[in-house]
């Protein structure tokens, strides 16, 4: 199945220009989206509660910050960069109150609309602009002249020019200059999901740690661990993002070539690809979705819980040793640009 792929030339950045937008939180992807749209030229206004941590980070940059009620009314295009679980509570209490015949209801990722806790009216445009990297990223890139690729849809198109919307919104925010592809809600939502559970985030994350436990547990010291298992893998990921796997093998040396195709797989066994195939069903069916919006309705108890144990590993305090005596890998977790 061929997909289609859009770059700088296909998108018509005069389109978003003439909106007025409005990004609704101010979080990894909406501090991206809100100063990328404003160095693009478009009028950018910012949705957050009265009482917002993230307000000030937003009036320091000098944008117009109003409640997401106040926002939505005077914007014809709102983005909603909230939480995903608490984007239902926010479209239903301050932003179907107050849309218009030609607004336009844009997601960062399809959440919301996949699983049915959003729907809006027939007359307003609904449409994703999902960036395909980290919000921080996304703008690191954009002022850097590069891009992060994106994902467009439309799930709506009641002014039967959404899909131009999207891409001109995706072009103001650096997304056209890597290329865009046109899919679905339902197959961002779920690659997306897919991706971040199983292999970048939850897989990554296990296979890093798991390495690290295996060599300190056998007495090798955790500084050499952290070299090993977690520094060196951004080396090899960047020859991966550069070339494929074809380019990080060319450059490792022959023994650990023959040490990643003989022992990868004894690592990644079936088992664990069956384990990802039940991943991705618990997404397709909806399990996943379920378990999260009643987490979060709980008062996320058992997330936290995991995140304090995150926190905990030792990998954790060995490697902020080692970062701060590299000043060009050190970046504040709480970075905002
Ligand atoms: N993180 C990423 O890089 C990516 C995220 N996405 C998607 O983008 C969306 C936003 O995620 P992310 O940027 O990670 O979110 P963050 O958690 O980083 O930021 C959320 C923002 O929303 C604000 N907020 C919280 N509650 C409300 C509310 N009731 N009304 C208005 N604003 C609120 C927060 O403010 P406060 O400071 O008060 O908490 C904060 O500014 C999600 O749909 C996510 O799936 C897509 C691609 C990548
Ligand atoms: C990989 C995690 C992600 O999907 C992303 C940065 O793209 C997210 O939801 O944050
Ligand atoms: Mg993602
Ligand atoms: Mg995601």
């Amino acid at each position: 199945m061929s997909v289609e792929i859009f770059y700088d030339d296909d998108a018509d950045l005069s389109i978003i220009q003439g909106r007025k937008v409005a990004v609704i939180g101010y979080g990894s992807q909406g501090h991206a989206h809100a100063l990328s749209l404003r160095d693009s030229g478009v009028d950018v206004r910012i949705g957050l509660p009265e009482g917002s941590k993230s307000r000030a980070k937003a009036e320091e940059e000098g944008l117009p910050v109003g409640t997401p009620a106040e926002v939505s009314a005077e914007a014809d295009l709102i983005m909603i960069l909230a939480p995903d679980t608490a984007q239902r509570h926010i479209y239903a209490n301050d932003i179907a109150p107050n849309l218009k015949d030609g607004d336009a209801v844009f997601f960062g990722h399809g959440f919301n609309i996949r699983y049915g806790l959003i729907t809006v009216p027939s007359n307003v445009d609904v449409a994703m602009v999902a960036p395909k990297g980290p919000g921080h990223l996304v703008r690191r890139q954009f002022v850097d002249g590069k891009g992060v690729p994106a994902l467009i849809a439309v799930e709506q198109d009641a002014s039967g020019t959404a899909q131009a919307l999207a891409l001109s919104y995706a072009k103001g925010i650096g997304g056209t200059r890597a290329g865009v592809i046109k899919t679905t809600f339902k197959e961002e939502t779920e690659t997306d999901l897919f991706g971040e559970q199983a292999v970048l985030c939850g897989g990554a994350s296990a296979l890093v740690q798991t390495g690290f436990e295996v060599l300190t547990e056998a007495g090798y010291a955790p500084e050499v661990a952290y070299f090993e298992c977690l520094h060196e893998l951004k080396l090899i990921v960047d020859l991966m993002y550069e070339g494929g796997i074809a380019r990080m093998r060319y450059s490792i040396s022959d023994t650990a070539e023959f040490g990643d195709l003989t022992r990868g797989p004894r690592v990644i066994t079936p088992g664990v690809k069956e384990e990802m195939r039940k991943i991705l069903g618990e997404i397709q069916d909806g399990t996943f979705a379920t378990e999260w919006v009643n987490e979060d309705d709980a008062g996320r108890g058992n997330y936290k819980k995991l995140q304090q144990e995150g926190e905990q590993h030792p990998i954790e305090e060995v490697g902020k040793k080692l970062r701060g005596l590299m000043s060009w890998v050190d970046r504040p977790i709480t970075e905002t640009a």
